[in-house]
């Protein structure tokens, strides 16, 4: 898993790797540059026009080693500097007199960069890095400003795209990039909604240093990653049948909302489960029974919405339940939920209208525990935590709220984040924006109801089913691009498998 940590322990962090491995900073800045062009070279042709925009720190040093390296293998570089760069950091100094001489070096003033023309196919964006101390002004602002105003240009940020604080909400203006290489891990603030227009596209490329080095830094927070998600996977034997891959119940639906319970019935199938059985109201009977004949359907007390009781013992016969989608908010399904987490004890996840109504009744609170995962989206969660100022606020909320109840909460987004009650933070690295797409949450919900049918632990059937359902995303939305819907995130559910070798 890669540690995610704070800005201001990155230099710490050099500073006693460089001191462990006996290297230089230059030699650091050399394989984070090496690192950029290597993944460049891949993408990039010798004959797009590339210009490199370069302040007076680090990530102007690295943007100085990325020309003379782009250079070296024949690519068609010009150089830009901003800033101070007779008081520049030893290592930007030292590539800068490191470029060769036929390679073009232009230092622009703000008046410059009104007139001068950028004409290229690539820009490229090492003015500031995690440095950066205050909102952007004078040169720096202008810059970015104008370069922000190019069109048909291919905008690529290096470690961070400038002016973006790496741990907070940006103040101001920012370069917008169409992709960010993020150096080793991804910056924490690459993380934020608020910042996705200024990420584009997120990649992280390693420069070599060492994971137990960021043991020792390890502030909880981690980004997944396909082998840490593959290693979380039970295997099942030959001899295995449908007992071993569980029986799990999906408790919602109400009249004129049963896709919502079907979609999630339908998720747990396609995840494994050996056995899956719906609780919806009366109305609901038919339309799971015709849609989804793979599944056994109970029907509670109530005709459009879920009703009464069940006892505890019927529903101790199930390994795991889902409840929520689609269940409404009614006095009703409120009463339902309040005795249904009387009697059921047993791992749990609570999803959509079972969020909302205990953000209703915050009495039901108390019935949350170490088996229960929630799964809001940032609505519900506001619903149940009250408004946050922006994503680092919600991030904190989250964590807080999963430590005080002792359940997992999964605050569902872009970089969905999953928090543990023993503090830690995990951060999804699948899915993309064609997910955004109703159905969605309760393909997530039936999936993490079905790993912890089959038995895994409550951190594993998160993780698992957070990662994999966002890889099944990526791969429905392939070919489909906006045109996909959550029943193509369940069908691409099987294929998940197929990527992460198991059986
Ligand atoms: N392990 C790694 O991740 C490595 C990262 N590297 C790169 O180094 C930068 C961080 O470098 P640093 O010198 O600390 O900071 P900056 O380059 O961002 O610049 C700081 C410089 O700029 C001044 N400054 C701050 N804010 C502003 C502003 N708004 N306007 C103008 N000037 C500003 C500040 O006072 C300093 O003088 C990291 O992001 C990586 O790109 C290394 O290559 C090695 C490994
Ligand atoms: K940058």
């Amino acid at each position: 898993m890669l540690e995610i940590i704070s800005g201001r322990s990155v230099k710490k962090l050099d500073a006693d790797f460089i001191s462990d491995r006996g290297i230089t900073s230059h030699r650091l800045m050399e394989n984070a540059a090496q690192a950029f062009c290597d993944w460049f070279e891949k993408k990039y042709h010798r004959n797009d026009r590339i210009g490199i925009c370069c302040g007076h720190g680090n990530n102007g040093g690295d943007g100085l080693a990325i020309a003379r390296l782009l250079w070296r293998k024949g690519f068609d570089v010009v150089v830009f500097l901003v800033g101070d760069h007779d008081n520049a950091s030893a290592d930007c100094r030292l590539n800068r007199e490191l470029l060769p001489d036929k390679l073009p070096a232009v230092s622009l003033t703000e008046e410059d960069i009104q007139h001068i023309e950028f004409d290229f196919d690539v820009i490229i964006d090492a003015l500031l890095g995690i440095g950066v101390n205050r909102p952007l002004s004078g040169d720096f602002l202008a810059l970015v400003k104008r370069l922000n105003r190019l069109i048909h240009v291919n905008k690529i940020a290096v470690d961070i795209p400038s002016g973006l604080p790496s741990d907070e909400c940006v103040e101001g203006d920012a370069f917008i990039a169409d992709i960010t290489i993020s150096f080793q891990f991804p910056k924490y603030s690459l993380l934020f909604p608020e910042h996705a227009g200024f990420v584009g596209h997120l990649k992280v490329a390693n420069i070599g240093i060492s994971q137990p080095f960021f043991g020792q830094f390890s502030e909880g927070k981690y980004y997944l990653q396909y082998k840490d998600v593959a290693k979380r996977h039970l295997r099942f034997g030959r001899f295995s049948h449908k007992g071993d891959f569980g029986k799990v119940l999906v408790c919602g639906g109400s009249y004129g909302s049963m896709g919502a319970l079907k979609m999630a019935a339908t998720a747990s199938l396609r995840t494994g489960s050996g056995l899956v059985t719906c609780l919806a109201p009366k109305c609901g009977m038919g339309i799971l029974q015709s849609s989804l004949p793979e599944a056994q359907v109970l029907t509670g007390e109530g005709e459009n919405e879920l009703a009464g009781s069940v006892d505890s013992e019927s529903l101790s016969r199930f390994d795991a339940i889902g409840i929520g989608p689609g269940m409404g908010t009614s006095q009703t399904s409120s009463c339902f939920l309040g005795k249904f987490l009387e009697n059921y004890k047993g791992p749990l996840v609570i999803d959509a209208d079972g969020i909302n109504i205990l953000a209703k009744q915050p009495g039901l609170l108390n019935y949350l525990n170490e088996n229960v995962i929630l799964t809001p989206h940032v609505k519900e969660f506001e619903r149940l935590v009250g408004p946050c100022q922006n994503h680092k606020e919600r991030l904190d909320k989250a964590l807080e709220f999963s430590m005080k109840h002792g359940c997992i909460l999964i605050l569902k987004g872009a970089h969905t984040a999953i928090s543990l009650p023993n503090g830690k933070q995990y951060f999804n690295s699948t899915g993309n924006k064609h997910m955004a797409t109703g159905g969605s949450g309760d393909v997530l919900t039936g999936m993490i109801t079905s790993f912890l049918g089959q038995g895994y632990s409550v951190e594993n059937a998160a993780v698992c089913g957070v990662y994999q359902h966002g890889l099944a995303g990526q791969i429905a939305s392939k070919n489909r691009l906006r045109g996909t819907i959550a029943s193509d995130i369940v069908e691409a559910i099987p294929r998940t498998y197929i990527l992460l070798k198991i059986d």
